[in-house]
């Protein structure tokens, strides 16, 4: 699979490992960064994730701050773009069961020294259950286009 990945300064190092364990596993794995511990804002990289996922150049995307709760913030202003910020493996795998999640948002402070390769995997594994789910999905992308029809109205 074709895999986006992105951090700010708190998901370096998670990072790092994710992709060195994708890579091992088969996936393409696509590092838009960043690099060091210089703080940076982590609009910037939820932005570059999410384009190659919306854009369809990645099938899916991984992205780490310190609560992941800033890039899902981020990761959800694009159209396509379903982020999730997860903890656990259940999340992992309810967020693809019912959410079709294309974009897992990891805690990169809140993990310590917890691989996060299982939790990973799952998200990767698991396939979107569809039926009744999908219909809630269709009624989100409704909310998603009445709001824009609104904000280019405005
Ligand atoms: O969790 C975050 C946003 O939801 C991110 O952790 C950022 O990493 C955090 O806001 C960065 O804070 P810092 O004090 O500039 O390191």
């Amino acid at each position: 699979m074709q895999i986006s990945i992105g951090s700010d300064h708190r998901g370096v190092h998670i990072k790092a490992k994710l992709i060195a364990n994708l890579e091992a596993c088969g996936h393409q794995v696509r590092d838009f960064g960043t690099d060091g511990e210089t703080s940076v804002d982590y609009p910037d990289f939820a932005s570059l994730v999410c384009k190659s996922v919306a854009e369809g150049a990645s099938e899916r995307g991984i992205l780490i701050c310190g609560t992941g709760i800033g890039m899902a913030i981020a990761a959800n202003k694009f159209s396509g773009v379903r982020a999730a910020n997860c903890y656990d493996e259940v999340m992992a795998e309810l967020c693809r069961r019912h959410n079709n999640v294309n974009v897992l948002c990891l805690p990169g402070d809140l993990i310590g020294d917890r691989p996060m390769h299982d939790l990973v995997g799952i998200w990767i594994g698991t396939e979107f259950e569809g039926g009744r789910h999908q219909r809630r999905l269709e009624k989100i992308e409704g909310i998603e286009h009445t709001q824009r029809g609104l904000g280019d109205e405005g």
